[in-house]
């Protein structure tokens, strides 16, 4: 009590200068401790980041958004394949390692890009191995091959339609752009895969490049600020900007993520009330929706609030269509950059795909080794471009000579092994799909370096599906069309490659276009 009465009768400004000392002092002892006494001490890195994560800020929301990815191998230029890039994190580029630590091991995940979106209760953002090997249990045999495999037809109906707005822009003597058909036509086709209802995306151009275009971050860098405070807070500064936008008379789109996300919401309540009447499921529905597989499995009530069903069906909803999106539109685009792997490509699938009245065949597309060739190295091209972060919960973890206590983040990166010489060779920047082909890949070689979908137990779940919608785009696309590059729209590099790590790469335009002019082929 004395002393509080003590600390009363002080000025404000000497309260003030004592709060400031302890702070301060209290800040640089925390910064001796993490640089000179902390498990991590002997790890080599910049001073900076055993301090603070400021490094990481720095890059990827100060200086330009979404880079940091593009330091970690000038980082391990310099201080070889273990470096310290924060407090309590270590990234690792070291393929026998990488191997181990992306095995199936019960490892947790430092999920930092989960709450960068606001998605913790997503399967995406589950850091606990436990719980996440539960919940990805729930969706069942919903990614299955099998599975995958009987979307065909659903993909098939959404590309035809999209082939048809292709049609109709040619007869027009317009232009299409190939960046917003890659994503409309699966994100249809995984909005009725996934809730069951059909939404339209690729009726509406304009709206559906909204939830690809990253523009509106220039200013407020939502997605990596959200790493670093409350996400919510750059989420509501976002939304701010884009209303100041459009009073400003910028595009008004009939609707938007969190539009979509309403609407998530709604279609999940409306199935599960379907759900509680087993006579009325599925009565009209080509295919059950994902969802519903979900909802049914044995989890925890707090997974199945309807709070939680829409973060997990709309994450599983965006990685299914824009991670494929970016990967066909960026193969797309070096395929017309270079005639001889497009004349390729089109005598191949002409072989595969005889009668384009008829849809493909599945089987015919999978025994095509240039557009399987050509997948791979659009996929090597396209890893999601930050890292992926791992922590022992309980136990100490073994690297050449460190040891690291349970709960130290392990990060490693697959785009950094998706363009490694010693994989790859020196040409490892070169748009190449022949060196999946023949002697370079002998014996699988490469293909065990094909890591752009991660590996072990935390694979992604998606990766049948995608190899299914990425040979059938590719082959509705480049069967059914004669194609070039529109040269009045002056695309280059800067609107396809990645630049920014956004999960998913970014462009340096923040938007990826690819106006083609397309003519339909007769036969
Ligand atoms: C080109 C296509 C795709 C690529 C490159 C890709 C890549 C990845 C990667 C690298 C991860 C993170 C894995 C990890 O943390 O180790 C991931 C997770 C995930 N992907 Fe995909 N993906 C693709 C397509 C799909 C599709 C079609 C789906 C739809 C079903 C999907 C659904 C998911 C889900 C739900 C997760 C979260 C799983 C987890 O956190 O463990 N992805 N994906």
């Amino acid at each position: 009590m004395a002393v509080l009465s003590n600390i009363q009768s002080l000025p404000l400004s000497t309260i003030a200068f004592y709060a400031l000392t302890i702070y301060l002092t209290s800040k640089i002892a925390t910064a001796v401790q993490r640089i000179f006494f902390h498990p991590l001490s002997r790890v080599p890195g910049p001073t900076i980041c055993a301090i603070s994560r400021l490094y990481e800020f720095w890059w990827d929301s100060l200086y330009e958004h979404g880079r940091l990815w593009s330091r970690m191998p000038k980082l391990h230029e310099k201080y070889g394949p273990i470096v310290r890039i924060g407090p309590n994190e270590v990234h690792i580029h070291d393929l026998e390692y990488f191997n181990e630590l992306l095995s199936f091991r019960p490892l947790n995940k430092w999920a930092m890009t989960a709450h960068q979106f606001g998605i913790s209760e997503a399967l995406f953002g589950t850091e606990d191995y436990k719980h996440y090997t539960k919940k990805r249990a729930a969706f069942g045999n919903s990614f299955s091959r099998s599975s995958a495999l009987k979307c065909q037809d659903l993909l098939n109906e959404h590309l035809d339609k999209a082939c048809d707005i292709i049609k109709q822009r040619n007869v027009e003597g317009q232009t299409v752009d190939l960046a917003y058909i890659y994503r409309g036509a699966p994100a249809d086709m995984f909005t009725e895969l996934i809730f069951g209802k059909q939404f339209n995306f690729i009726d509406d151009e304009v709206s559906t490049r909204g939830l690809y275009d990253r523009k509106h971050e220039v200013l407020f860098g939502m997605f990596h600020l959200g790493r670093h405070i409350f996400f919510l807070i750059p989420l509501l500064l976002d939304l701010l900007w884009q209303q100041l936008k459009q009073a400003a008379g910028g595009p008004k789109p009939k609707w938007s993520m969190l539009g979509y996300l309403s609407w998530a919401k709604g279609t999940l309540k409306e199935l599960q009330e379907e759900l509680k009447d087993p006579s009325k499921t599925a009565e009209s529905r080509k295919i059950k929706p994902v969802m519903a597989t979900f909802m049914e499995a044995n989890l925890s009530d707090s997974d199945k609030t309807i709070g939680a069903l829409s973060q997990q069906g709309v994450a599983v909803w965006s990685g299914g269509w824009e991670t494929v999106g970016t990967t066909v539109t960026l193969g797309t685009y070096e395929v017309l950059k270079n005639h001889k792997i497009s004349d390729r490509l089109k005598s191949e699938l002409k072989t595969a795909w005889p009668d384009i009245r008829q849809p493909p065949s599945m089987e015919a597309l999978d025994a095509s080794p240039y557009l399987t060739a050509l997948i791979k190295e659009s996929l090597r091209f396209t890893p999601p471009p930050g890292r992926l972060s791992r922590y022992n919960p309980t136990e100490v973890e073994h690297y050449k000579n460190y040891s690291f206590p349970p709960g130290t983040v392990i990060s490693t990166s697959l785009s950094m092994v998706s363009r490694d010489p010693s994989i790859w060779g020196s040409d490892a920047e070169a748009f190449r799909p022949e060196r999946w082909i023949g002697k370079e890949n002998e014996d699988g070689k490469l293909d065990q370096w094909l890591v752009s979908f991660s590996k072990g137990t935390r694979v992604c779940p998606g990766l049948e599906l995608a190899w299914v919608e990425l040979r059938l785009l590719f082959a509705h696309i480049f069967r059914k069309f004669d194609l070039s590059i529109d040269e009045k729209a002056n695309i280059g590099d800067d609107d396809i490659l990645t630049y920014r790590d956004g999960f998913t790469g970014i462009s340096k335009n923040w938007c990826q276009r690819l106006p083609v002019w397309a003519k339909p082929v007769s036969s």
